[in-house]
């Protein structure tokens, strides 16, 4: 098999720059869950992280979340994989501003300190802009709103028609998803 060329959540060439919406949510909105059972953001998730996320300024946002028992790789310590859960959904985010369906197609992420349970994670998410399909964006996470640099992250996310989610999941018609689309 033909192993696919090498990807870099770094630019290669300039980007296309981002345009917030004109719908999308004013800065400091709360942005509603978008699946109640999302393993990072949904209420109905009984161990998920409960994230929840606000519109920032541009196309920007954050996030925040508690570490709990449940989040542990090592003891009292998170798990790596559910840090880069938290950066991933604050990145993937950034679509409530920009308004368009995106999936995560790379995720490049630097541990910089360990997160103990207990923490209160401030997440931040930027979109640097696009390339074609492609929207590169960084996020980082703060032990603390203005505390310590834990987690720094760079990600490529490819934007895909709705149907994506009707072909590929379950559970969802064409017809909801474009109403999700206008109405979340
Ligand atoms: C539903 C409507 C929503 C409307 C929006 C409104 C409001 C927002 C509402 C809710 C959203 C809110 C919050 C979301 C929160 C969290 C989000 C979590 C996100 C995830 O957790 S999501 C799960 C993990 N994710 C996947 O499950 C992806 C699996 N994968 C695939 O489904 C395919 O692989 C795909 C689609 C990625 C590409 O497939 P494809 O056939 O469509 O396109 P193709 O391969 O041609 O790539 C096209 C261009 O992307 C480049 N490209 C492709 N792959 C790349 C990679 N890996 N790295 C760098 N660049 C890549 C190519 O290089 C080419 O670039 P170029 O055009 O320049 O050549």
């Amino acid at each position: 098999m033909i192993e696919p060329p090498t990807r870099s959540a770094t630019p290669q060439r300039e980007l296309e720059p981002p345009e917030r919406h004109p719908e999308a949510p004013a800065p400091g909105t709360v942005l509603p869950s978008h699946y109640e059972n999302c393993v990072a953001c949904g209420p109905s998730h009984p161990t998920g992280l409960r994230l929840v996320s606000t519109a920032g300024p541009e196309v920007s946002i954050s996030g925040e979340f508690t570490v709990t028992a449940d989040h542990q790789g090592a003891p009292g310590l998170a798990h790596g994989g559910v840090l880069a859960l938290a950066l991933d959904e604050t990145l993937g985010g950034l679509s409530w501003l920009l308004r368009r369906p995106m999936v995560t197609g790379r995720l490049e992420t630097d541990y910089i300190r360990p997160v103990p349970v207990g923490t209160t994670l401030f997440l931040t998410a930027r979109c640097l802009g696009f390339a074609g399909r492609r929207m590169y964006a960084k996020a980082v996470g703060r032990l603390g709103p203005e505390g310590s640099v834990a987690l720094r992250a760079s990600a490529v996310f490819v934007v895909v028609p709705p149907e994506h989610f009707v072909e590929h999941g379950t559970d969802m018609t064409t017809e909801q998803v474009h109403d999700y689309e206008v109405n979340p």
